[in-house]
């Protein structure tokens, strides 16, 4: 029998003839036979492997920060667990990424399978997990049921153009996680130019329009953010009769748009075409639905329910609050006594006397250059008005300063400074603010909410005539927004002077301030009221029905839990405790590029020091 190395020579006579020598052998031969040259290539093998284990891993790290981590298979990221035990202690972002606003890692898993693999309990999971979007949930549940058999779940990052303008559709999309943009372009890039794009975020659905029309997309649809969708193919999107569905939402709004006094003079085809460009969104009791009004190129329409205008007032920059707590800063401590009332008239009287013997005393040429001299003066005074001039109290242990300085500029490498003037704990204890109604301890710069409006169903709002930020809450509404040119684009002459004849005007802060001031002192009476009936009878019982509220309840400065500044507690010169700082400081607009001059609280109501009402009985 043949041997196998018989033959490595090539079989032969002269392979028996003359045995073979190593100087000989044809090179290949020689580099597989030398140990050593083997040794070398099998080493260099080894590290490469061990540089590609390497990468890979770092790959693997990497894709840990990103969402799509839930993408891999849950038997790798065990390896990582156990590679991670070995290292040192890294941060585990995924941990923080995978909320409960992303799509679950096991309906993922169910939407990667085709749909005839799902299993009946995958799609029930599906299903439930689906309930979470708005837009889904208005489905019949057989349809609900038959849409989680088919979608497919997608992920995209920030600037990824999911849907481009003029193009044939392919599929229809629910937001699951993230928010889109709807642009006129074809690359999306005015989305992140735009100072308000139009957006759609998670629990809507988009892309109906050219699949229900058969037509080309009549928008770009890029991410904002990164992003997870839901989509459903087109031909399961009219399998499915989802066009149906979604032809029933299209008609709710075109009947809304229909009924609104602002399109009335259109033809159905506009109006229709308005309806297509538009999505309703609800928003639950007290939701935000626009932290800021004053953007002229939207217009929102209330489709249903009701939503509150609410400006933040700022009472630090309004003359009204500082005449009213100047007033309140100097109320006497005691009741005065009626002796002391009747001098205090006599007196109040003579001066008055004086004044006017006085008066009559000028002549006519005295008295105009007097009028001059008090019209300058009221003139700086209207300046003063507008800027409210903070300065920095140096004399340690008098809260008011006497000096009206401009505040000292902050020195930029010291961040601790800044930090504190960031965060409103520089203003503590020391600042004082000066208006034209005298110094004001800066405990008392407050901030509150006030309704200055509430919108029906049918009305809109857009073009407030001035720009502060106002906020649109809802109070259980649903509306539709869009872009002004949007619908001026589908309007006729008259429509378009509508709107431009529309102008939104809403009181100004001062006169919200004494709005304010009003109603918080008729509050405060209907309190001293209710403690005058209901006290007696409370201290009847041997347990009140709530406990007392005692000291402690006073957080801050002179601020209580309930959001209540207390200005009473301000005149008892009760020292406020020094570091807690519980109050809400107040976001206001107006401050978003500076830093804040002064940090106001963010109050409910104010108490100030008030004469008992049992007299009145
Ligand atoms: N103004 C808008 N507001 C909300 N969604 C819109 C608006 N304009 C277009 N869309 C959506 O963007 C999609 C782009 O593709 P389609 O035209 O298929 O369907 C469109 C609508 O679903």
């Amino acid at each position: 029998m043949a041997r196998p190395g018989s033959r490595r020579g090539g079989g032969g006579a002269a392979e028996e003839r003359a045995p073979h020598r190593a100087g000989d052998l044809p090179a290949s031969l020689l580099f597989l036979e030398s140990p050593f040259v083997l040794l070398g290539t099998f080493h260099r093998l080894i590290v490469d492997i061990i540089l590609l284990i390497r990468v890979c891993r770092c790959f693997r790290r990497g894709l840990k920060g990103f969402q799509g981590f839930q993408l891999i298979e849950k038997d790798t990221r065990g390896e990582i667990e156990e590679e991670k035990k070995g290292s040192h202690v890294v941060f585990e972002r995924h941990e923080f990424i995978v909320s409960k606003e992303h799509f679950p890692f096991r309906a993922i898993q169910i939407t990667r399978k085709p749909p005839a693999w799902r299993t009946d309990a995958e799609v029930r999971h599906l299903q439930n997990r689906l309930q979470n979007l708005e837009s889904f949930r208005q489905y019949s549940p057989v349809l609900q049921n038959l849409l989680a058999k088919v979608v497919r779940f997608e992920q995209f990052g920030r600037r990824r153009v999911i849907i481009k303008k003029g193009q044939w559709a392919a599929s229809f999309y629910f937001i699951y996680f993230g928010t889109v943009a709807v642009t006129d372009d074809e690359d999306g890039s005015s989305a992140f130019v735009d100072s308000a794009p139009t957006t759609i975020t998670s629990g809507a659905c988009f892309g109906e329009v050219a699949l229900l029309q058969r037509t080309r997309r009549m928008a770009t649809v890029v991410c904002l953010e990164e992003t997870e969708l839901l989509v459903v193919d087109r031909k399961d999107f009219f399998k499915y009769k989802l066009d149906k569905e979604l032809k029933c939402e299209l008609k709710k709004r075109f009947d809304f748009l229909r009924t609104v006094d602002l399109l009335e003079t259109l033809p159905d085809s506009s109006v229709e075409n308005i309806a297509n460009i538009c999505k309703a969104e609800s928003f639950h009791y007290g939701q935000v639905i626009s932290s800021d009004l004053s953007d002229p190129s939207n217009i929102i329409f209330i489709a249903k329910g009701v939503c509150e205008v609410l400006r933040l007032v700022d009472l630090s920059t309004c003359p009204s609050y500082h005449k009213w707590l100047s007033k309140q800063l100097c109320l006497p401590k005691q009741k005065l006594q009626m002796r002391e009332k009747r001098r205090l008239a006599a007196e109040i009287a003579c001066v008055d006397r004086f004044k006017s013997t006085m008066w009559s005393s000028y002549s006519r040429h005295q008295l105009n250059d007097l009028k001059d001299y008090y019209v300058r003066e009221s003139s700086d005074f209207t300046k003063s008005r507008k800027s409210v001039v903070i300065t920095v109290d140096t004399c340690e242990g008098s809260p008011f300063s006497e000096q009206k300085l401009p505040p000292p500029p902050l020195p930029e490498e010291d961040e601790e400074v800044v930090q504190k003037v960031v965060s409103g704990r520089a203003f503590e204890k020391k600042m004082t603010y000066s208006t034209s109604y005298g110094e004001m301890p800066a405990c008392v710069a407050a901030a509150v909410y006030i309704r200055v409006d509430e919108l029906h169903k049918g009305e809109y709002i857009t073009n407030l005539q001035d720009n502060r930020s106002m906020i649109l809450v809802s109070q259980g509404a649903e509306i539709i927004r869009m872009k002004k040119d949007k619908v001026e684009e589908f309007s006729d002459d008259a429509t378009l002077t509508k709107l431009s004849n529309l102008m939104i005007k809403y009181p100004s802060d001062d006169e919200l301030c004494q709005v304010f001031l009003r109603q918080n002192s008729w509050e405060m009476f209907k309190k001293d009221l209710l403690n005058l009936v209901v006290q007696p009878k409370l201290s009847k019982m041997v347990y009140p029905p709530h406990p007392c509220p005692t000291e402690e309840i006073y957080g801050a400065w002179c601020m209580n839990q309930a959001g209540i500044l207390d200005l009473s507690a301000l005149r008892h010169k009760k020292e406020p405790p020094p570091e807690t700082c519980r109050y809400v400081p107040a976001y206001l607009g107006h401050a978003k590029n500076t830093l804040p001059l002064i940090q106001p609280k963010l109050i409910h109501g104010i108490n100030v020091l008030r004469s008992k009402l049992d007299g009145a009985y």
